[in-house]
């Protein structure tokens, strides 16, 4: 469950007056469900999804997800707190050009808690599910839609209880997007919450509920799921 209060953002903090990024006096959402937000260019929906995962700070408010409030956290606690929860994937899927798919998904258990064995078995399992062949060549050679694949296996190893993603279809194509919003309800059918920024119709009607922005506030909820 996220429950959001009083929230709002300033990049220029030495103007009070200055117009919010963000500014959403509430806001909650149950557990388990696949959120879309959308908006104009510039309304907000990027800063919104790192203030929601803990990548940037707001000015004021609480961001609470299953009644802990990330914002108080110190940067540490922040960032232990992503590695435990979080996992996310990028429009240009930010992959490790020199590593194979299979490198790219594990290269983080460096830094986990988790056990080689457990990563080794989770990324195989991962990249057979999502039908990217697991060879030894360069991320290079693999299309765009296997790479966003390779993106989503990555984001899903630890087996993060919420998944964010911004703009993930911008450069795939319609089967690959559909592919993609096909992921996202698998996973919030399994109980994750999916919070994803687009533009893309294909994302926005494969949904539960939509959150519309503009100039930093919300103007529509599509669906009762969020209140
Ligand atoms: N680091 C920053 N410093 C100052 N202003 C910023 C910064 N990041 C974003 N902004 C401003 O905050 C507003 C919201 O930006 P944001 O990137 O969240 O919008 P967006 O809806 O994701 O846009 P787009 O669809 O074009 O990516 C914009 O006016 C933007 O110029």
């Amino acid at each position: 469950m996220l429950t959001v209060s009083g929230l709002l953002h300033r990049f220029d903090t030495a103007d009070a007056n200055a117009r919010a990024a963000v500014h959403i006096p509430e806001l909650s959402v149950p557990a388990g469900r696949f959120v879309v937000i959308t908006g104009p260019s510039g309304s907000g929906k990027t800063t919104l999804l790192y203030l929601l995962s803990g990548l940037l700070r707001p000015s004021q408010g609480s961001i609470a997800w299953s009644g802990q409030d990330i914002v108080p956290m110190h940067e540490g606690q922040r960032d232990d707190w992503r590695r435990r929860h979080a996992g996310f994937v990028f429009q240009n899927f930010n992959l490790i050009e020199e590593m194979t798919a299979y490198q790219n998904v594990t290269v983080a258990a460096y830094f986990s808690a988790f056990s080689d064995r457990q990563v080794r078995g989770k990324a195989r399992q991962l990249l057979a599910q999502l039908g990217v062949p697991d060879e030894k060549r360069q991320i290079s050679s693999y299309s765009r839609g296997e790479q966003q694949r390779i993106a989503l296996a990555r984001a899903l190893v630890f087996d993060p209880p919420i998944l964010f993603a911004d703009e993930p279809t911008a450069s795939l194509d319609i089967t690959n997007s559909k592919g993609l919003a096909e992921q996202f309800q698998v996973l919030s059918r399994a109980g994750k919450s999916v919070i994803v920024v687009s533009h893309d119709p294909v994302v926005i009607g494969a949904a539960d509920s939509v959150i519309r922005l503009d100039h930093g506030r919300l103007v529509a909820l599509s669906s009762e799921a969020v209140a």
